[in-house]
């Protein structure tokens, strides 16, 4: 029998990790009709692999990772995370959820700026009950894998936006998740830094065998990812290479 592969997370790759299924989402306009923006959108992502998802602006990029991530709740369809449906679950559950299996990255870091680097990957775990000695124990060995070991005890003022950028990603794998989703995650940087910190954030995920969505306008950034799928009215549709 072969054996499945497990990396750093330990959850086998192929297994399910992000499913969802007919999300739909309009907002209210004023004085004009809804305003769909997603129309029975279904995608699955499964563990260790790393989905780019692009599409013009506006087309609802932004809108399903809020909905992926359980920030916004869909007027239809169904969110699973590792086969668990968030449909169903009150807001204190959706928050739970979020924090088992979620780890997320924005175009701007969203570091605590009194805190230290590794203090904003302190944070989260002890917010998810771990204690302090071995949360840092975790936040250094990120620190050190994104290539700031010596930074540890600056703040993120102190960083360049590389470096804030490397740390944000360290804090969003900080609590072990099974699923990455990033919007636009090196947006904000030049291209040389970009493609860096771009090149660490996928090898971090390729290593934990996460499952990872990560939106972007940047066509050679989409191409170095495993599969890649676009928003065409509402609908998740495939790219081809
Ligand atoms: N809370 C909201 N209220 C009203 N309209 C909204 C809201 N959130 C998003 N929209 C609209 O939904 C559409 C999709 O927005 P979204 O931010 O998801 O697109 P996107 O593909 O991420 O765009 P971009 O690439 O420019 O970031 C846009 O027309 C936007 O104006």
């Amino acid at each position: 029998m072969s054996k499945a592969t497990t990396r750093g997370n330990g959850v086998a790759d192929g297994t399910e990790a992000l499913t969802l299924r007919g999300i739909r989402r309009a907002f209210k306009q004023a004085d004009a009709p809804p305003l769909t923006v997603l129309d029975g959108a279904d995608l699955e992502v499964r563990a260790g692999e790393i989905v780019a998802l692009v599409g013009p602006s506006g087309s609802g990029k932004s809108t399903l990772l809020q909905i992926a991530g359980l920030l916004e709740r869909p007027d239809a369809g169904e969110v699973l995370l590792a086969g668990e449906p968030a449909s169903g679950l009150g807001d204190g559950g959706r928050t739970l959820m979020r924090r088992k299996y979620l780890g997320f990255v924005y175009q701007y870091h969203h570091l605590l700026p009194e805190f230290s680097a590794e203090e904003n990957i302190v944070v989260p775990q002890m917010v998810a009950g771990v204690r302090k000695g071995a949360a840092r124990v975790r936040a250094r060995t990120l620190l050190e894998r994104m290539g700031l070991a010596r930074r540890g005890h600056h703040r993120p003022g102190q960083l360049s936006g590389g470096e804030q950028q490397r740390v944000a990603i360290a804090r969003a794998l900080a609590n072990g998740p099974r699923v990455l989703l990033a919007d636009e995650p090196t947006g904000n940087l030049d291209p040389h830094t970009a493609d860096g910190v771009f090149a660490e954030l996928l090898r971090l995920v390729r290593e934990e065998g996460l499952a990872a969505l990560i939106a972007t306008h940047n066509p050679d950034l989409a191409a170095r990812m495993d599969r890649v799928v676009t928003l065409r009215e509402g609908k998740v549709a495939a790219v081809a290479r």
